[in-house]
């Protein structure tokens, strides 16, 4: 049976200090930040995901934004070396849960950088963003690491959002969907679907068709129900005031067998 876990992790008591780079900074309220995070693994794991806390960084703003600690890859985990150097502290303890939920591990070394959030996995086609966060030589160690496992690594350049899920995601079929003033080169896709919201672009495939996905779009919700979709709408404005969205907060692993 394929497993679907996802990996978690407690938002920081600093999260308001978290890093923007594209956006202008705006107050967070911790306190709903909590309950929207809560309400987020909440959401994970009423559609069947187990749900791992990978242990808080208490010291690390950006630590809830787990994805950008790893990308999986069939068993293997590589670890991020994040672009930011304040967010290198986040990997060592998700390292520990991938390790400890059986994945191989591989990590990303200097020169390199990559941020999870710069990978998009489409089947065996694996997206990776070359923008702020993850360098050329992060981008040659992925493919070292996932092309002999049957990976075909993509390099985009992205330049006008944080990283390359802040700008696409894909649909169960594999749609490729953006805000288009948002997406460098739509015609990098093979099928790309522009979306009317910026929240939008960022789904999280529950499974069944289920999406889950911002609250703060709602007209693209009404398109994803009109393809077939079942929207799953989650509130979490105070974690899109520090540039994440749905798929920063979890890492999903879908490949696992037990
Ligand atoms: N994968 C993601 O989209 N991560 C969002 C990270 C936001 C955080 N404030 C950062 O700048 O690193």
């Amino acid at each position: 049976m394929p497993s679907k876990k996802a990996l978690v992790r407690h938002p920081s008591p600093r999260l308001a200090e978290g890093l923007v780079t594209h956006t202008a900074r705006s107050p967070i309220d911790t306190a709903l930040a909590l309950r929207q995070w809560a309400g987020y693994v909440e959401t994970l794991r009423s559609h069947g995901w187990q749900t791992v806390e990978v242990d808080p960084a208490d010291d690390c703003p950006d630590g809830v934004f787990v994805e950008d600690t790893m990308v999986v890859f069939r068993n293997v985990a590589l670890i991020a070396r994040p672009g930011a150097g304040s967010r290198r502290p986040e990997t060592a303890a998700a390292e520990r849960a991938a390790a400890d939920l059986g994945l191989s591990i591989n990590r990303v070394r200097e020169p390199g950088t990559l941020d999870g959030g710069d990978i998009l996995k489409v089947g065996d086609t694996v997206y990776v963003g070359r923008g702020g966060r993850t360098n050329a030589a992060g981008v040659r160690q992925l493919r070292a690491a996932f092309e002999p496992l049957g990976a075909r690594v993509i390099a985009v350049p992205v330049t006008r959002v944080l990283h390359l899920k802040s700008a696409v995601t894909a649909l169960p079929d594999g749609t490729v969907i953006g805000h288009p003033p948002l997406v460098d080169d739509p015609s990098v896709f093979p099928h790309f679907l522009p979306v009317p919201e910026e929240s939008g672009a960022h789904v999280v495939l529950l499974g069944g068709g289920r999406l889950l996905m911002s609250a703060s779009a709602p007209k693209t919700a009404e398109l994803f129900a009109t393809l077939g979709y079942a929207p799953v709408p989650v509130d979490i404005t105070e974690f899109e005031k520090l540039e994440g969205c749905v798929t920063c907060l979890s890492v999903r692993l879908r490949d696992l067998y037990e």
